[in-house]
C-alpha cells in the first residue's frame, strides 16, 4: 500500500500542528473529553498561526466527522486496531484538510505524513502518505460513494437527529445544517464604560469591520473573529464576548437598579455580567454555582468589568444558608442542559452527549426549578433559560411546571426574537445569527 514517491519534508511547525490536532481529536473521539478542556491541557504550538491551525482542524474535523470516517473506511482495507486510535485521528485530520481547507494538497499531505514522527509512529508514514494520495487521485468517486449516507448528510448522532425531527418537523434539516456552520463573534459593550456607537466608531477607525447585533441594545457582531487581546479596551472591561441570543437574557429579565436578584447557575458569568451592566451595576446580585472552579472565572470576569456580586458556591437544588432567604425580585435559572443549541461553537457536544443524558438533565432541571421557585418574591419574575433545542428540556419542562403550579403566570414575550413554542420562545441557530437558546418568563402572583 505504501506509495514509493518521496514526500517533501515540510517545516516542523506545520507537522506539529497536525500532530497536536490529531491528539486533540483522539482525546475527544475516543476518550470522551471536552475539546475546550483538551485544548487547554495540550501543549499548543508556539506560533499563533499554528495554534489557529490546530483550532481550525479540530473544530472542523468534529463538525464533519462522519464524512471523514466514511472516507477513511473506504481507504483502509481493514480498520486500524484500537491501539492506533491516534494514528486514525491523524488520518481524519489529513482528510479534513483535503476536503475542507484551502491548504495546497501537497503541503497538507507532506505535513500530515511528517506528523507521524511527532506521534512516534514514523513507521506509519508510508501508510498515511498512500491513503491521502489515493484520496486525491480518487476524490470524486470516493465522495460520490458516501453522498447519500444519512450519517454524512446529517452529521449528528441518530438519536439526536430523531429528536430534532420530532421537535422541529419543518426545520430539523436546516437546524442541523446551521449547527455545522461557524458562529459569528458577537460582543457586548459594557455601558458603564462607553456606548456601543462610540465603540463601533473606534473599531471602524482601526479598520475592524463590525455592525450592531439585531435585538441586542449593547451587542455588535464582528465580520471576522479575532483574539480578545486584539480588541480595543478588552482588558479594561469595555467589552465582553457573548452570543446575541445569550445577551437577550438580561433584556427579558428586566432587572432594574435596587432589585434583589439571583442568578442560580451563573458560571462562567456572562449573563450575570449582562444583568449587572444593564442595571448600571446597581443590583444586589447573588451569583450561585455548584462548581467552585467555574465560579473563579465569574470572579475574574466581574473584576475585569468593574462589577460586584455576591458569589456563592452551592447547589441550587438544595437552597439553604444565608443566600437562600426568600424575596428575590428577579431570578435567572440558566439550567444545565444538553447544549444542543450551541453545537456551532462546541461541535464536540454532538459526539459527547448520549441519548440517556437527556432524561437525567430534565430531572436536574425540574429539581432546580422546584427548589428555587419558593425563593421568588410575590410579584417577582423568574426567567428559565437553556441553550437546548429539545422540547423536553424547554417547553415541556415548563408545561409540567405550570401544571404542578397553576397559580403561576407565564409572561408573554412579545417582540422577542425566535419562534413561539407552546410555552416560551426558542431561538434557533441560523447561519450568521445567534445560538439556539430557549426562554420562558414566569411570574409569581403578588399575593
Ligand atoms: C448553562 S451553564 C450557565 C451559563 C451562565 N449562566 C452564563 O451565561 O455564563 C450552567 C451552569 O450551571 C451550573 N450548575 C449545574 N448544576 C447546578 C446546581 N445544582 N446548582 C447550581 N449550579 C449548577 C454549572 O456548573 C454551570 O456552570
Amino acid at each position: 500500500m505504501a506509495d514509493p514517491r518521496p514526500v517533501p519534508r515540510p517545516d516542523g511547525s506545520g507537522a506539529a500542528a497536525r500532530a497536536t490536532a490529531a491528539r486533540a481529536l483522539h482525546q475527544v473521539r475516543d476518550r470522551g473529553q471536552s475539546l475546550t478542556r483538551v485544548l487547554q491541557r495540550l501543549r499548543l504550538p508556539d506560533q499563533a498561526a499554528d495554534r489557529a491551525l490546530v483550532q481550525e482542524m479540530t473544530y472542523g474535523a468534529l463538525r464533519t466527522l462522519p464524512r471523514l470516517e466514511a472516507l477513511a473506511g473506504q481507504l483502509l482495507h481493514r480498520p486500524l486496531p484500537k491501539r492506533e486510535a491516534e494514528l486514525q485521528a491523524l488520518i481524519l485530520i489529513g482528510l479534513y484538510q483535503l476536503t475542507a481547507m484551502k491548504t495546497p494538497p501537497h503541503a497538507a499531505v507532506a505535513a500530515t505524513v511528517e506528523a507521524t514522527r511527532q506521534l512516534s509512529r514514523p513507521g506509519k508514514a508510508g501508510l498515511v502518505n498512500a491513503l491521502l494520495r489515493r484520496f486525491l487521485r480518487e476524490r470524486e468517486t470516493l465522495l460520490a460513494a458516501i453522498e447519500h449516507d444519512p450519517r454524512v448528510r446529517w452529521p449528528v448522532p441518530e438519536w439526536l437527529r430523531e429528536r430534532l425531527r420530532r421537535d422541529w418537523p419543518d426545520d430539523w434539516e436546516r437546524i442541523i445544517a446551521a449547527s455545522d456552520t461557524r458562529a459569528p463573534m458577537t460582543l457586548r459593550v459594557n455601558p458603564l464604560r462607553g456606548t456601543r456607537a462610540d465603540y463601533l466608531a473606534e473599531l471602524a477607525a482601526e479598520g475592524i469591520d463590525a455592525a450592531p447585533a439585531a435585538g441586542c441594545p449593547h451587542g455588535l457582531t464582528l465580520a471576522h473573529a479575532r483574539p480578545t487581546e486584539r480588541l480595543p479596551g478588552f482588558a479594561e472591561g469595555r467589552v465582553s464576548v457573548q452570543d446575541a441570543g445569550a445577551q437577550l437574557a438580561a433584556e427579558l429579565l428586566e432587572a432594574t437598579p435596587g432589585m434583589r436578584v439571583l442568578d442560580a447557575c451563573t458560571a462562567p458569568g456572562g449573563k450575570s455580567a449582562a444583568i449587572l451592566e444593564r442595571a448600571g451595576g446597581e443590583l444586589a446580585l447573588t451569583a450561585l454555582d455548584v462548581d467552585g472552579e467555574r465560579l473563579q472565572s465569574v470572579a475574574a470576569l466581574l473584576d475585569r468589568l468593574g462589577l460586584r456580586a455576591t458569589l456563592v458556591e452551592a447547589d441550587a437544588a438544595r437552597p439553604e444558608g444565608d443566600w437562600a432567604a426568600p424575596g428575590f425580585e428577579r431570578i435567572l435559572l440558566d439550567v444545565p442542559c444538553s447544549a444542543t443549541g450551541v453545537i456551532r461553537r462546541h461541535p464536540d457536544i454532538k459526539w459527547l452527549r448520549r441519548a440517556e443524558d437527556i432524561a437525567a438533565l430534565c430531572d436536574q432541571q425540574r429539581a432546580i426549578l422546584e427548589a428555587i421557585w419558593p425563593l421568588l418574591a410575590p410579584g417577582g419574575r423568574l426567567l428559565y433559560a437553556t441553550c437546548s433545542l429539545l422540547g423536553d428540556e424547554n417547553h415541556r419542562q415548563i408545561a409540567a411546571f405550570l401544571e404542578r403550579h397553576p397559580e403561576v403566570r407565564e409572561c408573554p414575550l412579545p417582540g422577542a426574537p425566535g419562534v413561539a413554542r407552546p410555552h416560551g420562545r426558542q431561538l434557533l441557530p441560523t447561519s450568521g445569527g445567534s445560538d439556539g437558546f430557549y426562554y420562558a418568563l414566569l411570574e409569581k402572583p403578588a399575593s
